[in-house]
Order: C-alpha cells, then sequence, then structure tokens
C-alpha cells in the first residue's frame, strides 16, 4: 500500500511545531495538509519548506469567491508548490473551472507541474439535522456530494472531498480516475471530536477513496509515528 494513501493533517500554528511532525513522521508517511491555522501563521514559506524536505502538500485553503478572484488565488498557489489545492463546490461550476484552468495554465507558463484541484463538497463535520435545519438544503447529503461532484468533474476539476461514506457513490458517479479525498476518519474506538460523517481508515480504503486525511488521532497521539503506522498496516490489510 503507497503511503501516499495517507495524509496527515498540520493543524498546528507554528513552522517549529510543522516541521518537527514532518521530520518525526518522515519514515512513515511523506504527504502533509497544511490547512488555513499553519498557512495564515507561516505563510507560503512553510508549503516550500515541507516540499523542499522531500514530502507532498495538499494546501486546503478551501478556496471560495467570485471566478476571477479564485482563479487569480490558484495561480498564485501554483508558485507554492503544493501538489494538491482545494475550491469550495458551493461557489459553483465557474468558479471551479476558473481554479482549474487557471492552475494548469500557470503551471505550463512557469514549467512546473500542476496540481491536482479538487472540490470541497459537504464538509464531514455536517451531519443530516445541520444540513436540513440549519443550512436550509432539502435532500439528503448524499444527493448534494453526488451533484457536487459532478458539476466538479464537468468543470474539469481532478477530484474532491468528501466524506467518507459517500465514497462509493461518488466512484459510481465520477469513474475510477476521479480523485476522492477523505477526512472524517477515525480509527476504531477513538475520538469524533467535531467530525460527523467518519468511518475507519481501512473501511474508506475498501469503499474506494484514493486518499484519507488524518488529524489529530495522529497528531495528538502519546507515539504519533506508531499511531500512523498502524493506519497504514490498517490500509495495507484493506
Ligand atoms: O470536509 C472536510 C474538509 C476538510 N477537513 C480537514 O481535514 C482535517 C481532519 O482533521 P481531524 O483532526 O482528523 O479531524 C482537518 O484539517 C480539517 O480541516 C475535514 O475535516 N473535513
Amino acid at each position: 500500500m503507497s503511503k501516499e494513501k495517507l495524509i496527515v493533517a498540520l493543524d498546528v500554528n507554528n513552522r517549529a511545531e510543522a516541521m518537527s511532525l514532518v521530520k518525526e513522521l518522515a519514515g512513515v508517511t511523506d504527504f502533509f495538509k497544511v490547512g488555513m491555522e499553519l498557512f495564515y501563521s507561516e505563510g507560503v514559506g512553510i508549503v516550500r519548506e515541507i516540499a523542499a524536505a522531500g514530502a507532498k502538500v495538499f494546501l486546503d485553503l478551501k478556496l471560495h469567491d467570485i471566478p476571477n478572484t479564485v482563479g487569480r488565488a490558484a495561480r498564485v498557489l501554483v508558485r507554492s508548490g503544493a501538489s494538491i489545492i482545494n475550491v469550495h463546490a458551493a461557489g459553483g461550476g465557474a468558479m471551479m473551472r476558473a481554479a482549474g484552468d487557471s492552475a494548469r495554465e500557470e503551471a505550463a507558463k512557469l514549467g512546473l507541474p500542476a496540481p491536482a484541484v479538487v472540490a470541497v463538497t459537504v464538509l464531514t463535520s455536517i451531519d443530516s439535522n445541520a444540513f436540513t435545519r440549519e443550512m436550509g438544503y432539502t435532500g439528503a447529503i448524499e444527493d448534494r456530494v453526488r451533484t457536487w461532484a459532478l458539476l466538479a468533474r464537468e468543470s474539469g476539476l481532478d477530484g474532491v472531498v468528501c466524506s467518507p461514506r459517500e465514497i462509493k457513490m461518488v466512484r459510481k458517479a465520477c469513474g475510477p480516475d476521479f480523485k476522492i479525498i477523505t477526512p472524517g476518519i477515525r480509527p476504531a474506538g477513538s475520538d469524533l471530536n467535531d467530525q460527523r460523517r467518519v468511518m475507519t481508515p481501512g473501511e474508506a480504503i475498501k469503499a474506494g477513496a484514493s486518499q484519507i486525511v488524518i488529524g489529530r488521532p495522529v497528531t495528538g497521539a502519546p507515539d504519533r509515528c506508531a499511531a500512523a503506522a498502524a493506519i497504514l498496516a490498517e490500509l495495507s490489510g484493506a
């Protein structure tokens, strides 16, 4: 099982902690997620530093704005060296197309590898109660995820971020080459924290996830290397 199936979320607010995690986990995994907390604190330098250390970065900034703004931001993010960037599917087809087209154009212009551009569908922290009563959506979460996944594919994006519960459905709707990246992963018996639509690492890979994202169950473990290694072992057995 490829080490790249596991992406560890570096949800910390400073360079020293982030790089210490990257070094500590180097033998186990070499794919890390930089989210808003670390990026807003350290800027693009941290993405470049992780890449320079030989690891890959999923830059999880969830862009969501008008197409022109998102397209221009995507161009800038190409220069960070991130392997994956993302937008919110709720921004619509034109916005997703602007992100994907701009990232590819900019990468070609600069002679850099183009990052995969994926769309976040319904956040894994949302349950059906919040989805309908608080957010006002009608219908099931699964239907919304399917609609947005198909729109992302039509808009030229490489894949989606969704909960593991929707993996099988998205795989069937969008085909074998579409990237399905799933947070909301919890090893059996671990704390859900604020996650609501979850599965275990093995279940998610068995269902057809391209990659899984895990933060606190690894970064909050007493032995972080052992926690990550146990997850990879579970993936190999799935
Ligand atoms: O729907 C989503 C989209 C992104 N995330 C991010 O993934 C990690 C999960 O961390 P855990 O500690 O394993 O819960 C976190 O960085 C989120 O920002 C998500 O959870 N759900």
